[in-house]
C-alpha cells in the first residue's frame, strides 16, 4: 500500500473512467457503512450469488431498487433505492464529470467483501442504459483492477481504492471488464467500525 508515501490524487486511468481519491468525508462515510448494515436488516439480506456453472461468489451481496442476479435484472423491487442514495449518485457524478447529465441510477448493488474475498474480471452489461456507473468504496482498501472492453486480459490498469473514494467508469470505459483481486485486510480506520470493504455501485439499469 502506498497510503502516507505518495499522495493519492485525482486520476482518469483511462477515458471516461475517474478516480477521485478521498470524496466523501469521514463522517460521512461513517453514516454509510450504518445504513449499509441497517440494509442488511431489512426484508432482503446479504447473500453469495451463486453462478450458473455453479461457483459461489465470495462477496455478500444486497440490491437496493432493481434486483441483479446473473445475468439480469429480475422485474419488480424488493427494496426501494433510498432517494438520498440516488442523490449522491448524482452529486458523485457531478464531481467526476463536472455534470451529472441528468444522471437517475434506480439500482444499487451493495457488495461486502470479508477477508479473502475478491471479485473475478466482468462486465456491467445487464443494464440497458449506457449511463456511468458510479463506485463509492468504505473500509479496507482493495486493488480494483480496470481492463478492457475486448476481455479478461490485459492491458488493465490497477487502482488502489480506499474508504471514501469515488470510481466512475462511463463513456469508452462503460463496458470495460474490471475486478476486485485484492483487498487489504485490516487497513481501514478502525474508526469506521467495520472490518472488510463495502463498495456501493449506483446504476441506471433502463429498464
Ligand atoms: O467492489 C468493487 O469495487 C466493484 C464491484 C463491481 O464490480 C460490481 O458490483 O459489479
Ligand atoms: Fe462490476
Amino acid at each position: 500500500m502506498s497510503e502516507g508515501l505518495f499522495p493519492r490524487e485525482r486520476a482518469e486511468p483511462a477515458p471516461g473512467a475517474v478516480h477521485v481519491p478521498g470524496w466523501l468525508p469521514f463522517a460521512r462515510q461513517r453514516e454509510l457503512v450504518a445504513a449499509c448494515r441497517d440494509f442488511g436488516r431489512g426484508p432482503v439480506p446479504y447473500r453469495q450469488t451463486v453462478l450458473p456453472g455453479g461457483g459461489v461468489m465470495s462477496v455478500r451481496s444486497l440490491c437496493l431498487g432493481r434486483r441483479w442476479e446473473p445475468y439480469r435484472y429480475l422485474d419488480g423491487v424488493a427494496v426501494e433505492l433510498p432517494g438520498w442514495l440516488a442523490e449522491l449518485g448524482r452529486e458523485a457524478l457531478a464531481e467526476a464529470y463536472g455534470d451529472h447529465g441528468g444522471f437517475a441510477p434506480d439500482t444499487a448493488l451493495v457488495n461486502f467483501y470479508p477477508d479473502g474475498a475478491r471479485m473475478g474480471m466482468h462486465q456491467d452489461r445487464e443494464e440497458r442504459s449506457a449511463a456511468p456507473v458510479v463506485s463509492l468504496s468504505l473500509g479496507d482498501t482493495c486493488v480494483f483492477r480496470l481492463g478492457n472492453t475486448q476481455d479478461r486480459g490485459r492491458p488493465y490498469t490497477d487502482v488502489e481504492l480506499a474508504s471514501g473514494d469515488l470510481f466512475v467508469f462511463g463513456g469508452p470505459s462503460r463496458f470495460a471488464y474490471h475486478g476486485v483481486p485484492r483487498v487489504y485486510a485490516g487497513t481501514a480506520d478502525p474508526a469506521l467500525g467495520l472490518g472488510g470493504r463495502l463498495n456501493i455501485t449506483l446504476r441506471e439499469t433502463g429498464l
